[in-house]
Parts: structure tokens; C-alpha cells; sequence
């Protein structure tokens, strides 16, 4: 409902009042796209005294529901709702559209993290002009260590900008790289609907190091029976895929492929077992790519075989592929080797009916064109520290000052961040700032190393505390509360071109 609309319903035809709401509603006060009526009462949010709320006008038996204080308003009852986790399940009760739901695998999706639970009204820009379907809500275990955030919260700050944007075209929300199963459990309750198992733990990737004798060893470790199984039906056993490509298992891959992942399987199984008994449906990942070497063609077969034979299925999956898919920056290695492998990757894929999955996706555009031509646009992209550093951005134009602070404090953390990311950045390509003028700052933000410096540093300058007080956060969240809609087309743009490049704006 436009604010014109409202006006016009809520105070009548005349000028005056017409005038008096408009101003009202101006500048974000009001949200206008979240104006919404239903029963007697309107809803929408608007900033009261810098932050927002959720307002009701006139009263409804849902006006009681919502927790808050009753006010008169331009001179009508209101209730004025903070944006609590309380209201919050009202709210996706009220309007389904703010909840979220499972996409299937059939078409274009893209994962747009939001680690600061203010991204999602400058995805939702985006993703209403592209045939993508958005996942808004999505982090990782790590992210949520590092920067305080919970599931519940995550989802909460989706749904509310949901709301702010009326964007009603639904979303998904995935609980990314889960580990561990009271993680899955929580995610699953608070009514996630994507689950991204990390299946790295019990992936061996260490091989490498071993003789022929121990990986021998190792193997005959392997109960038996699992043995023979993959033996009779790999073993020296060619798979010819429908455009002509072999996979084949000599003793030596089979066995390695074996000791890499068998133990994964398994995992996956457990937690097949939780999903099923969800009753909601859920688009269950597996993600096997954060791990030391790439997912060779015959290893992403026989993974997606086993899960097959297991009867686990699944929506989509992770493998991780040659070259490097660093946080932040664009593709490392040989463009015509990852095009080699990614056809075949992409056929796997759709012969067992999952999409693919590419983790790290932000800002790969040498790859984009790849990615969206051989999956035909059924394929699943992961962004998460583009849109942080995004909003990094818009603290370089905007408080030269205070980026200048968490650069420096950047600097004195990355190697500790290291311990969470695997980057190679070498930092004497930092220019020193001492050289750049205030205005000069933003265009750091071009520089693949000064990006990799903040992106993987973001838990500590967002986190960390002196005297018992944020060194940086509310500074932070101060500036991009002043500065929404500079963040909004920021993202809008950014976003805009991934989509681009990935095809995913075609009918
Ligand atoms: O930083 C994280 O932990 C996550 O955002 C990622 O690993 C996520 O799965 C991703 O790939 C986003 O690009």
C-alpha cells in the first residue's frame, strides 16, 4: 500500500491531513513499502527517536498481541512494538510472507549473509529484479561466533526488514555451515529452512602426507564389509556420464577416495535421520569444500552416489573446486581448467538431481559467466563477506575518521583472523594510509588485499571490547543507521552485478 493510499484511508481526501501524514512518512520515518493493512488496524514501521518500530494503528485483537507501549499518534491509538524476537513471531505468524521457506532445487538462488542484520532492505533491491530466489538469512556457525549474533536473531532482523520492504515474494533462511547437532536442532526450531551440513570433520584430507604403505594400512582399517561394498561397485569400474566424460576408479583413487570421505557419509545419514522427522520441508546441503585440497570428478561422483545409496537426499551440494575460492575476491587459477572440471562437476550434479552449491561466491566474476551457463541457472551461490565489506565502504565515505581507527585495528588482528579463514594475503600490498587523503579512502576497497585485511577481521573489530565498552560497534552502527540509503544502493549495485554476470537476471 503506497503512504498515499494510507493517508487517504486513515485521515481522508483532504489536503491538509494528506499533507500533515506525508510529512509524516518522509525521510524514513515512516518505511513507506511497509505500510500494510489488514482487519481494521494498519501496520508499518517507522525510526521513533532513532530506532525502529513496528506501529499499529487503531485497534485489532492482534493489537494486544504485540508487545509495546499504546500512544496516540497523529491522533489515533497506536501501539508502538519494538523490534523484539517476541513481536517478531507475531509478525510471521500475521503476515507469512515474513517467514521464511524452503526454495527446492529447481532454479537460481543466491545466499546473501548479512553479518551486521542490516544488509537485507539493499538485497531485497536486487533480488526483486532477478528470476534468483534470495536466501536473506544466512550465517555460518563461525560468523555467529565471531560476531555475537544467534540464529534467533539472524532470522529476526530478516523478517523485520521483510516487513519494512513489503517484499512478499518470499525468501529462504540457511543455517550455514552447521557442525554440530544441537546447532541443527536450534536452527531447525526456529523454523530455518536450509540446513548446510560441514561435513569437514570427518573428511581425512591429510593423505597427502602418508606412504603408500600407511594409506594401505589405513584402509584395511575400513571395516570390511564397507570395503567390499565399494569395491564391487567401483573398482576398476568406469562411469561414462551422457556427454561422453569417464570417471574411473583404479585401486589407488578408489581406496583414497574411500579414506577421504567415508566417514562423511556416515554423518550425513545422522543427520537425514533429524531432517526427516522435521515436518516442515527443509533444502538439506551438504558442503564439502573447506577443505585442503580440491573434490576431484570421481570423488564428487562417488559422494553423490553413496548419498544416493544411503537415501539421503539432497538439495544441494558443496564440493570444493580447483583453483582457489578465497573470501572477498574475485576466482585464483586457470580459467580453462575450472571450466574443464566445472562441466563435468555441474553434470554430476544434475544426474543425481541436487543443485550445485559454490561457497565463498562473493565478487568470483571471472567465473560467474562459467558458473551460470554450464548449471543452466539450476545452481546455488554463496555470498556473505561482500556485503560486510560493502558496508566498510560506505564507513570510508562517510567517517574517514573511524575507518581509519578499524583499519589500523584490522591490521594488528589479521593474523589471529587467520586462525578462521584461509587467505593469502600478502599485506606489504596494504598501501599505508598515512599516503591516502580522506577522500581517497573508499577506493581501498578495490584493492584485493586491503578487502581480504577486513573481510576476515570483521569478529574482532566488531566484537572486541576496552574497559568493559565496544571499541567500535556503535560507531559502526551509527553511521550506517545515518547512512541507510547510501548502503542500500550500494548493495543494490554490487549484488546487481553478481547477479548480472551469473545470468540470473535473463526470463
Ligand atoms: O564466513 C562464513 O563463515 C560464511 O559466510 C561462508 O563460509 C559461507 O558459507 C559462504 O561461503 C559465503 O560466501
Amino acid at each position: 500500500m503506497s503512504w498515499k493510499d494510507f493517508a487517504e484511508e486513515l485521515v481522508g481526501t483532504s489536503k491538509d491531513a494528506i499533507q500533515k501524514v506525508a510529512e509524516y512518512a518522509d525521510d524514513y520515518r515512516i518505511y513507506p513499502k511497509s505500510i500494510i493493512k489488514k482487519g481494521k488496524s494498519f501496520y508499518f514501521l517507522a525510526k521513533v527517536d532513532q530506532s525502529k518500530k513496528l506501529i499499529i494503528l487503531n485497534q485489532s485483537k492482534e493489537f494486544e498481541r504485540f508487545q509495546g507501549k499504546t500512544e496516540k499518534l497523529a491522533g489515533f491509538k497506536a501501539k508502538l512494538a519494538p523490534l523484539s524476537h517476541y513481536n517478531a513471531e507475531i509478525l510471521r505468524e500475521l503476515f507469512s510472507f515474513t517467514a521464511p521457506q524452503a526454495l527446492g532445487n529447481q532454479t537460481a538462488s543466491i545466499g546473501l549473509g548479512d553479518r551486521l542484520g542490516i544488509a537485507t532492505p539493499g538485497h531485497i533491491a536486487v533480488v526483486r529484479e532477478s528470476k534468483a530466489l534470495p536466501v536473506l538469512a544466512q550465517q555460518s556457525v563461525r560468523e555467529l561466533n565471531l560476531t555475537g549474533r544467534t540464529f534467533k536473531s539472524v532470522l529476526d532482523d530478516v523478517s523485520w526488514a521483510v516487513f519494512q520492504e513489503g517484499y512478499q515474494a518470499g525468501f529462504a533462511a540457511d543455517a550455514d555451515h552447521l557442525k554440530q547437532k544441537t546447532d541443527i536442532e536450534n536452527a531447525l526450531d526456529l523454523g530455518y529452512t536450509m540446513l548446510t551440513l560441514d561435513c569437514t570433520e570427518y573428511i581425512n584430507d591429510d593423505l597427502d602426507q602418508l606412504s603408500e604403505a600407511e594409506i594401505d594400512e589405513l584402509y584395511q582399517e575400513v571395516p570390511e564389509h564397507l570395503r567390499n561394498g565399494w569395491e564391487d561397485t567401483y573398482l576398476n569400474k568406469t562411469f561414462v556420464l551422457n556427454s561422453g566424460y569417464e570417471l574411473e576408479y583404479t585401486v589407488d583413487k578408489l581406496k583414497e577416495i574411500v579414506l577421504i570421505y567415508y566417514k562423511m557419509i556416515d554423518f550425513a545419514a545422522e543427520i537425514n535421520h533429524l531432517l526427516k522427522k522435521s515436518e516442515r520441508d527443509v533444502d538439506f546441503e551438504i558442503s564439502i569444500d573447506e577443505t585442503s585440497t580440491a573434490t576431484t570428478l570421481e570423488a564428487h561422483y562417488f559422494v553423490a552416489n553413496e548419498l544416493k545409496r544411503n537415501k539421503i537426499k539432497v538439495n544441494s551440494l558443496a564440493p570444493r573446486f580447483v583453483g582457489e575460492f578465497q573470501k572477498g575476491i574475485d576466482y585464483i587459477g586457470d580459467l580453462e581448467q575450472f571450466k574443464k572440471e566445472f562441466k563435468v562437476h555441474a553434470e554430476i550434479a544434475d544426474l543425481f538431481g541436487y543443485k550445485l552449491s559454490i561457497h565463498s561466491g562473493s565478487d568470483k566474476f571471472s567465473v560467474f559467466p562459467i558458473i551460470g551457463k554450464y548449471t543452466g541457472g539450476r545452481v546455488h551461490v554463496k555470498t556473505a563477506g561482500t556485503n560486510w565489506l560493502a558496508a566498510v565502504k560506505v564507513i570510508a565515505e562517510h567517517d574517514p575518521a573511524l575507518y581509519r581507527d578499524i583499519h589500523a585495528y584490522a591490521l594488528e588482528k589479521f593474523s589471529a583472523a587467520k586462525e578462521y579463514y584461509h587467505v593469502t594475503t600478502d599485506l606489504d600490498k596494504v598501501p599505508s594510509l598515512a599516503k591516502i587523503s580522506d577522500a581517497e579512502l573508499g577506493q581501498l576497497l578495490e584493492i584485493n588485499e586491503v578487502r581480504q585485511l577486513l573481510h576476515i577481521t570483521y569478529g574482532f573489530i566488531l566484537q572486541d571490547k576496552r574497559d568493559g565498552n565496544y571499541i567500535f560497534r556503535d560507531r559502526l552502527y551509527s553511521c550506517w543507521s545515518d547512512h541507510e540509503k547510501e548502503y542500500r544502493s550500494a548493495l543494490a549495485s554490487h549484488i546487481g552485478r553478481h547477479l548480472e554476470e551469473l545470468g540470473f537476471y535473463q526470463a
